[in-house]
């Protein structure tokens, strides 16, 4: 069937080449070229389509589902992707397992990423290549049923046995059986467990420990080891998330991962170069996140737009046609803000994946300096950007109506998995106020005098901007920002510090200050989310791709400061508001005929989104009857549930 006619008008009106685009989202023309090679390739290979649509799966068959492709994956991998290359990786994840989960999505994500950050040469001689060429399934197994967020307060014991130079594991309580991790419940047959390590009685605190939990022939669980699945999750539903608990179960002293601490054989213990290095897997995967989140933001966006370019309904003037749904100012302001931070989280997403990079090998050689900063910065951003991606999912729903509504959109599905983000690597609340330590001990840096020493992210806190030029571009927009970011910093330091001084314990005063602590975190990182924008789009080469870029920006600049309104009272008049206020309104119409385009360089397949609304060919309706009638409850006419309740039901009402 060929393309719906709408969407080909959109696709003409684009002013840039989609290629082009998606090769500043991507980061290199090379990767967004290998992307697209990757989805042919796979779009001809039959074994990895869907058996059936997954959201008429029921749980096991979801995970049955996956299980299968991953096997069919195994015979490609080295002719699909270079495997060495984590983006093609998870590029094809993506296409071939989509977003639901899967049995080996933990040990891609934090299994080999443990291994490689905290065993020792020796151990990753051991295990790595093994779990590199996938003949064991890692998990990584860190939260328990009564604590996830204090990792302090974790009860699962290893306690070192000096006479057999061995580690014994302990789950004391029932609040001490992890619970959550990934692929744990049924598929994984080894994992990182994250226990407190005790020598002669003394509490060390938590340490990563290599853990066989299944034989590696019969997947049956070893003995002193309970093991399974935690049940039906809001979504992720393709994922066998756990729980596990351990009776006297012992392994070598050499399954300590111990490219830092270390255990010695009598039971000597070497401290790590930084106390928190061990924390590294979950730093890891909260630089992804910005990218993950950002793709999932795109992808309900994907399909809102190109259905809100295909759906018509009501009038504008002229009465003679209905009008795509995409014109309504009202749909525009509902989406495009959204396009514009989908945008700007991968910008984000790609440089902390650049940092987690570079601080893996500062590590490895031994400097830890950079640690506080990137944890500051991931926390403070996958917080935000969660948050914000499930906003933007969820007006993506509602654009499209009551069809948003129905799995044929999809949409509820991304949301689901999306929101999981706001919760995992750390509760957003919790990580917010991780970054606003960061924040307060800035300030009193300031407040000592050493302003001086203050890193680039932060040295804006120290400058003064009391008034605006509203010639409004960017950088006005970002000083707007600054303002507003040093304002909320100052002010919620300022009210520790008070209720600090009034004689409030320390942990007493930073809980009663504490809400306005996370605003300031916010705003902090919604700043770095514009600067690293406007950063990227600057050193954007193709002018045609330039200037759209630019057009985007404005509705993002525009839209997040009229957000931020009442942090901005003291510096913008209500004149300058307004003015604002209109130049949003003039971004949206002049980024409209570039719509369609700018979601369609996102380049996301159609075997990926899984969505009947945002099918690349707009073919909406047709496919929406052919997909209802292949429901289940079609398969007769009659449903057995009928004649067995409601037939006899209303037979009985007629005597
Ligand atoms: C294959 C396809 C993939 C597609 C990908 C998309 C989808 C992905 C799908 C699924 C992935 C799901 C994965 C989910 C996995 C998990 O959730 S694993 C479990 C994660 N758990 C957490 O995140 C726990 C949260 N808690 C913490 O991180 C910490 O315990 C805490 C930071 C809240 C507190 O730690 P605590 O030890 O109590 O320290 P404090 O006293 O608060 O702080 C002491 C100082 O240490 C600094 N610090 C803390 N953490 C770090 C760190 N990581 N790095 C550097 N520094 C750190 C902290 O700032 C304090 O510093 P100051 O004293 O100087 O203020
Ligand atoms: C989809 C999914 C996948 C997961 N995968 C894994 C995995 O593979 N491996 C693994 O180990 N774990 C995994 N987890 C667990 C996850 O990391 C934890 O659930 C998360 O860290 C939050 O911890 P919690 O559940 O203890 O929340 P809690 O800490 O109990 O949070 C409850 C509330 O208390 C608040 N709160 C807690 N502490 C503070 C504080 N100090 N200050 C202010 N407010 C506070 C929080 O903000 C929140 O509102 C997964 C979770 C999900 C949802």
């Amino acid at each position: 069937m060929s393309e719906n006619p709408d969407l080909t008008n959109e696709r003409a009106s684009g002013t840039f080449e989609t290629n082009a685009m998606a090769a500043v989202i991507y980061g290199s023309e090379k990767f967004a070229q290998r992307r697209r090679e990757i989805t042919e390739a796979i779009s001809k290979i039959p074994e990895f389509q869907d058996s059936h649509p997954l959201v008429f799966m029921s749980r096991e068959e979801k995970i049955s589902e996956a299980c299968r492709k991953l096997a069919v994956l195994s015979n490609y991998w080295n002719s699909l992707i270079d495997t060495s290359d984590e983006e093609e990786a998870l590029h094809l994840y993506r296409e071939v397992l989509g977003l639901e989960g899967h049995p080996l999505a933990l040990h891609e994500t934090m299994f080999i990423p443990s291994l490689i950050a905290q065993a020792s040469d020796e151990q990753q001689e051991k295990w790595l290549g093994r779990a590199q060429r996938r003949e064991i399934i890692g998990c990584y197994a860190q939260t328990e049923m009564g604590h996830g967020t204090n990792l302090r307060a974790l009860e699962t014991t290893a306690t070192f046995d000096i006479s057999t130079r061995e580690f014994i594991l302990n789950s004391p309580t029932i609040t001490s059986l992890k619970w959550w991790p990934g692929a744990l419940g049924k598929s994984a047959n080894w994992s990182i467990v994250i226990a407190n390590l005790i020598i002669k009685e003394h509490n060390y605190g938590p340490h990563p420990f290599m853990v066989q939990l299944r034989d590696e022939k019969s997947h049956e669980p070893l003995p002193g080891i309970t093991v399974g699945d935690i049940g039906p999750k809001m979504a992720f539903n393709g994922a066998d998330n756990g729980f596990l608990g351990f009776k006297n179960y012992r392994i070598p002293r050499e399954n300590m991962l111990m490219r830092h601490s270390k255990v010695t054989s009598d039971g000597s213990y070497i401290k790590p170069p930084h106390a928190k290095i061990g924390y590294s897997s979950m730093v890891k995967v909260r630089s992804r996140m910005a990218m993950d989140q950002g793709l999932f933001l795109a992808s309900a966006l994907v399909i809102a737009v190109r259905y809100s370019a295909v759906r018509r309904q009501g009038y504008l003037e002229d009465k003679s046609r209905e009008v795509k749904v995409l014109d309504y100012q009202t749909q525009q302001h509902r989406l495009f803000p959204s396009i514009a931070r989908a945008y700007a989280f991968i910008f984000c997403g790609f440089e902390t994946i650049r940092l987690y990079d570079q601080l893996l090998i500062d590590v490895q050689n031994g400097n830890t300096s950079g640690m506080a900063d990137l944890h500051a910065l991931t926390s403070g951003l996958k917080s935000v950007v969660t948050y914000q991606t499930g906003e933007g999912i969820e007006q993506a729903r509602m654009a499209c109506g009551g069809h948003g509504y129905s799995m044929a959109s999809y949409i509820s599905e991304i949301y689901g998995v999306a929101i999981g983000g706001c919760t995992y690597e750390g509760e957003n609340m919790v990580m917010l106020l991780q970054l606003a330590r960061y924040l307060v001990k800035s300030i009193e840096m300031i407040q000592n005098g050493k302003s001086r020493e203050l890193g680039p992210m932060v040295a804006y806190l120290a400058e003064n901007e009391s008034e605006i030029d509203l010639n409004l571009g960017p950088n006005e927009y970002l000083k707007v920002f600054e303002y507003a970011a040093r304002n909320q910093t100052w002010r919620a330091t300022e009210k520790f510090q008070k209720l600090r001084n009034s004689g409030m314990s320390n942990e007493e005063a930073w809980n009663q200050a504490s809400v306005e602590l996370t605003r300031a975190s916010r705003l902090h990182t919604r700043l770095y989310i514009m600067s690293t924008f406007i950063n990227h789009v600057g050193s954007i080469v193709d002018q045609k791709v330039k200037g759209v870029l630019i057009d985007l920006l404005n509705v993002h600049v525009t839209y997040e400061v009229m957000d931020i309104g009442i942090y901005v009272q003291g510096l913008l008049s209500s004149n300058q508001m307004d003015l604002i206020r209109n130049q949003l309104y003039v971004s949206l119409e002049t980024i409209r005929p570039n719509a369609v385009s700018l979601v369609d360089s996102f380049q996301i397949s159609d075997m990926q989104l899984r969505s009947v609304l945002g099918r690349r060919d707009g073919n909406v309706y047709e496919n929406l009857f052919k997909w209802a009638k292949s429901s289940p409850l079609n398969k007769t006419d009659v449903l057995p549930s009928v004649t067995q309740y409601l037939k006899p039901m209303m037979e009985k009402s007629k005597l």
